[in-house]
């Protein structure tokens, strides 16, 4: 069976300009992500790995090239229509994990549905599920800054989840966690995607790349290889291990 493209990148290029100075972040890059596959981007520091989960999720604008959602040009999208693909067809996990301070683990959670314009009843019978299945019904009425770093975190996803997007992207979701916590969050990833979730995320740690189906390796904003796995099987974590540290530092 032929894999389809969920998010499609032509030519793509983002160039920041600093003052009378320019960086190009991203320099040409040819990407396609399937769907239902769990994509994982890495590369060094710089080299460009989160301005380019900026660009594929529309989450900033794109300096030249075309990025496209199925088979519409994303790029091309009025500001109403990006919104409106922000909010209902990607969902998002920072690695800062960015709820709001104000508001409850429940209300964190469903403000996206809120901002969709989605049901109340909907709306809070999801999250009601969500926070089920994240493990954090006993923090839903606590502020993020009473829960622990993994709950927060899981309660990211939650609400990255709440309004059932079509793709998750994820910018180092484990970066700021402790190996609990950080192995917990890739479990919850892993079975998402097993139940057809796409997902890409960016991580610098060799054992989260190991949950990828594609693993793209971004060196001075272009791509310096690409790795294609077999579904996950944690008895060949070993095996992937030196697939993806011998990718890595060979290009380093
Ligand atoms: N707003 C900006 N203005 C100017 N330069 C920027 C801006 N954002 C990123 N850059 C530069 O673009 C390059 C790529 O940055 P990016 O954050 O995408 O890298 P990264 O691979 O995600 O790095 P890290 O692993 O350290 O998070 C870096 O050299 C960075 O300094």
């Amino acid at each position: 069976m032929s894999k389809k493209v969920i998010i499609r990148a032509q030519n793509l290029c983002k160039t920041y300009n600093s003052g009378s100075e320019q960086h190009h972040a991203i320099r040409n890059v040819d990407l396609d992500i399937y769907e239902g596959e769990f994509t994982v981007i890495m590369g060094n520091s710089g080299s460009g790995k989160s301005t380019l989960l900026y660009l594929l999720s529309g989450l900033d604008q794109i300096t030249a090239g075309e990025v496209y959602f199925r088979d519409q040009r994303i790029d091309a999208y009025s500001e109403r229509q990006m919104s409106d693909f922000r909010t209902r067809r990607i969902g998002y996990i920072y690695q800062s994990i960015n709820l709001v301070p104000d508001l409850s683990i429940k209300e964190n959670i469903a403000l996206p549905g809120y901002i969709a314009g989605n049901k109340k009843k909907d709306i809070l019978s999801r999250a009601a599920e969500l926070m089920n299945a994240m493990d954090i019904d006993g923090q839903r009425n606590r502020l993020p800054s009473q829960t622990s770093g993994g709950q927060q975190q899981r309660a990211a996803i939650a609400r990255a989840l709440i309004n059932s997007p079509d793709i998750i992207f994820a910018d180092e979701p484990t970066g700021s966690l402790n190996m609990e916590h950080g192995t917990a969050v890739l479990d919850i990833l892993t079975d998402m995607h097993r139940k057809g979730q796409s997902v890409v995320m960016v991580t610098h740690d060799i054992k989260a790349a190991c949950r990828a189906d594609r693993l793209i390796y971004i060196q001075d904003g272009k791509i310096g290889g690409i790795l294609e796995f077999d579904t996950y099987d944690e008895h060949q974590i070993q095996d992937r291990e030196a697939i993806i540290f011998a990718l890595v530092t060979g290009k380093e």
